[in-house]
């Protein structure tokens, strides 16, 4: 029976380097040395999460759990380091830090997601008003979205996003810092949009919101999932959770998420792997291939973000020949005087006269 879903991520993780400043990142690119010196850190553990058409389901977690990195690598925003996403359709995402262009006005960033979303010019021209009205940003529209409040952005996102009629609405944190009155215009199109049927996935720190709107939750803990369920089931248990935390001395908060923390530092990808490699051996014992399957599933559907040795080491070989040509031509000797006497290279046959 063929699995019927809009979204599917399986064993997904994201990992992050933290280089603490911009020369440390290039000289980390173009190293040819493979000790990881730099700390890194895992948004997310091994992330598996189905979502059916027609469903809402809500990403709830404590902050800096992993909910926007999940919705950002199911939006194509930002790559998975490891695992298969597969999204069936478009999606458009409102988030308050991702989906606008910072430079752009409102109204360019209005016609460039719709042309993104496969609109043409004489549809977005008739869907202007809409949307502009939608939104009420008043004369900001023709204003850049960096001088935007978080409220204003979260206003023409939602705007845009719900005019484009996405196949998956993807909702991070954005009703949070709307007025009364926009948050309800929200309520009603998410109303509406699930009416119609549409697939929408819901990040909220808010369970009054949470338990308002979705069909399931997916709980994100620090970087992996720990529950999913029908709403009331996993709000419950967050609550529990939540209150249980506050509960606690500063000095143990404190403590708890330090230990937390570190597990996402020294999670091993490897060993997750092999964790995963084990689980599919024992529910099918017989097959052989499970190990290379199991490494397809993980690496077959991603963009490796950093360089392997065999492109650092062709990238310096490249380097090293342009430099040499350069410095050939500058000799004003030929290539085959210089391949005869390399030492011709630092004798050029004139030098420049400045008038
Ligand atoms: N570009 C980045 N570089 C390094 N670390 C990052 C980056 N983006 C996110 N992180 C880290 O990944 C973790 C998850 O972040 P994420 O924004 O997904 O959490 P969240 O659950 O959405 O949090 P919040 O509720 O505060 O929005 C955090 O610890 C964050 O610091």
């Amino acid at each position: 029976m063929v699995e019927d879903y809009k979204v599917k991520v399986e064993n997904v993780t994201k990992e992050y380097d933290l280089f603490k400043t911009q020369s440390e990142k290039l000289r980390s690119f173009f190293s040819l040395k493979n000790k990881r010196r730099v700390p890194h850190f895992w948004s997310l553990m091994g992330v598996t999460l189905t979502i059916k058409p027609g469903e809402t389901m809500g990403l709830i977690g404590v902050n800096g759990s992993g909910k926007s990195t999940l919705s950002n690598i199911i939006s194509g925003i930002i790559p998975q380091t490891t695992g298969r996403v597969d999204v069936k359709g478009d999606t458009s995402i409102v988030a308050i830090r991702a989906g606008l262009r910072n430079k752009l006005t409102g109204r360019e960033n209005i016609r460039l997601k719709s042309l993104m979303q496969g609109m043409t010019n004489e549809q977005i021209d008739e869907m202007m008003p809409d949307i502009i009205s939608f939104a009420d940003i008043g004369d900001f529209v023709d204003q850049p979205v960096k001088s935007y409040s978080s409220g204003m952005r979260s206003r023409l996102g939602f705007a845009i996003a719900v005019h484009i009629d996405p196949d998956i609405l993807i909702i991070d944190e954005a009703l949070s810092v709307g007025d009364d009155t926009f948050y309800q215009k929200c309520v009603d199109k998410i109303t509406d949009f699930k009416k119609e049927g549409k697939t929408i996935i819901f990040v909220s720190h808010s369970l009054k919101q949470i338990r308002m709107l979705c069909d399931r939750v997916a709980w994100i803990n620090y970087g992996e999932l720990k529950m999913v369920g029908p709403t009331k089931e996993v709000a419950d248990k967050y609550h529990e959770f939540t209150q249980w935390f506050k509960e606690l001395s500063k000095k143990e908060k404190k403590a708890f998420q330090k230990e937390r923390k570190n597990v996402q530092k020294n999670f091993s990808i490897k060993k997750y792997e092999q964790e995963v490699t084990e689980q599919h051996q024992q529910e099918n014992p017989n097959d052989k291939s499970i190990p290379s399957k199991v490494h397809k599933l993980f690496y077959g559907s991603v963009i490796s973000e950093k360089m392997s040795v065999f492109n650092q080491i062709l990238t310096w070989v490249v380097l090293i020949a342009l430099v040499f040509f350069c410095l050939v031509n500058v000799s004003g000797y030929s290539l085959e005087h210089v391949f005869a006497n390399p030492q011709l290279l630092f004798n050029p046959t004139h030098t420049l006269h400045i008038p």
